[in-house]
Order: C-alpha cells, then structure tokens, then sequence
C-alpha cells in the first residue's frame, strides 16, 4: 500500500523507492527520500534537526514547514494577532483522500479549515488544501487557498510560503540564478537598512555566513549545486525566494536546532 495512514503521519511510498512522510501537524513533509539520476539507493534530501519536536508542541525545525497566511512578524494589520509565520505549520491538518497512486506520482491530499483558536487570530472564511505529491526523482507541493465566504465577503490579505530545508553541505553550495534580482537584507541591523533594497551582483550565491535575504520576483527556478549533488527548485506563481542560513551566529540561539545543523542549507519560496 503506497499511502500508509498512521496516527500522526501519511507515508507516501513510489514503486520506483522513491518516499515521503507528512505528519498531519502542520502538514510539515518531515522525509523526503529520493533516488538520485543515476540510481543510487534513496537518499535522504531535506533537513529535520534531531532537536525538533515531532509531537505538535511547536513548529517543527525541518522539512517543509507550511507558512500561511503571513511570512516572519506580520506586518498587515490584519495579521496582528497571528504568530511568527502564521498558523498552518502550527495546527493539526485533515488527510482528505488519496489523489494518486501509481507510477507517475503517489499524491496526497491535506486540507485545514478555521477552528476557534484559528478564528481567534485570523477571521476570515479560507478553506486550504495542500496536495503532495512524490514522482521518482520529483516532489511537489500545491498549496490551495479559498475563500469561502459570500461574494460581500470582504477579501483577505495572505502570503504563502513553503519553508523548505534543503539538506546539503551549506559552506559549499551554490544557488543560481539570482544576478541582479533585488533583495531585502534581513541581517541588518537597523530597520531602516532592512528595508532598503539591495541588488545581487554575485553570478551565484552562498551561504557561508548568516543569510536571510528576501529576493523580489525572482526568477522562479533555481539551481543549488554542490560538489557531490544537486537539487532544483521550481516555484509556480511563487513570486519571491529567501535564503536563509543562520550559521553558529545565530544557529546556536535557536533552542531546537542541533548544534551543526546550519551546515545544512535552507532555501524557500515565497509568494
Ligand atoms: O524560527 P522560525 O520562526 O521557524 O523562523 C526561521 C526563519 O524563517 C525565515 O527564514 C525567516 O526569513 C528568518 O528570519 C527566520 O529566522
């Protein structure tokens, strides 16, 4: 049975070896194990540190982390009440069915509606639906949003983002193409320098020190390379990238990442 229901997790499992395990808090995609092009054994690509909490206590530290419907500290009043990153990687999703299940892709569909402690925060009529789906050497995530108030219900404000941690050597890997694109450079510290825009002027970007930049429509597919891997991203109607490593600067303050942990590289989109 390639979709295996457990209590707190779905495992998808590709006839090619390929796998991938979701739990349903958060919907975070905490596994993803993938053969390589020339088919080697499935081999583990992102990154979960061995502090994280698995047991819905808090956002996990790994994996794909689903952030919705605000990206870092709100800044839209609307968001006010919401915690760093929104609620969907901090509540409890739905499995709502099977949409695949065969060679070209094993594919799973998650779904989370307002609760009370939701509405609390964010009252607003959403319905999301979060579809993963596993291919031999491809995963892909589709988030879902809806508004399913009345057509005099007034809109709402949202960003999306899928929090990806890319597991790979951090101090040796390259990410491409981003010549050019303008950035937000969350390591400054003064606000007014965080707000002010920067232009990259490197032909590839690295990691080695503590990066959190947000890239303004960039390009939508990147390549991150490494001595001995790589691994593309493709985002789709995903206007924005962030790279983000916190290294030993500020790796070592976050409680639940394992010392070392920022050797691996994060990279994300986000709309
Ligand atoms: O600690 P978290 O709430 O999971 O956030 C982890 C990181 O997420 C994003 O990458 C932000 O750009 C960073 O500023 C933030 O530190």
């Amino acid at each position: 049975m390639p979709v295996i229901q457990k209590d707190d997790r779905v495992v998808l499992q590709h006839p090619k070896g390929a796998s991938a395990e979701i739990l349903y808090y958060g919907a975070t995609v905490i596994s993803w194990k993938s053969p390589s092009a020339t088919g080697s054994q499935p081999t583990e690509r992102l990154f979960v540190s061995g502090k994280a909490a698995l047991d819905g206590s808090k956002p996990v530290r790994g994996g794909i982390p689903v952030v919705f419907p605000a990206f870092g500290t709100p800044t839209h009043p609307d968001h006010a009440k919401l915690p760093q990153h929104g609620f969907a990687r901090n509540n409890v999703w739905t499995f709502t069915s099977t949409v695949m299940d065969n060679e070209a892709g094993v594919s799973v569909k998650l779904s989370l509606v307002p609760t009370e402690a939701i509405r609390a925060q964010f009252d607003h009529p959403f319905h999301l639906e979060y579809v993963v789906t596993l291919a031999e050497h491809q995963l892909t995530t589709d988030l879902h949003v809806q508004h399913t108030g009345l057509s005099t219900t007034p809109p709402f404000e949202f960003q999306a983002l899928f929090h990806n941690y890319i597991r790979a050597p951090a101090n040796e890997v390259h990410i491409t193409p981003l010549t050019g694109v303008s950035y937000y450079d969350k390591t400054e510290p003064t606000e007014q320098a965080r707000a002010t825009p920067k232009v990259e002027n490197r032909e590839s970007v690295d990691v080695q020190k503590y990066t959190d930049f947000v890239y303004e429509n960039a390009p939508g597919k990147y390549n991150i390379t490494w001595p001995s891997g790589a691994i593309e991203i493709r985002a789709k109607n995903l206007k924005d990238v962030v790279i983000w490593n916190p290294q030993q600067e500020t790796g070592s303050k976050i409680a639940d990442m394992e010392e070392g942990g920022w050797y691996v590289e994060h990279v994300m989109t986000e709309n």
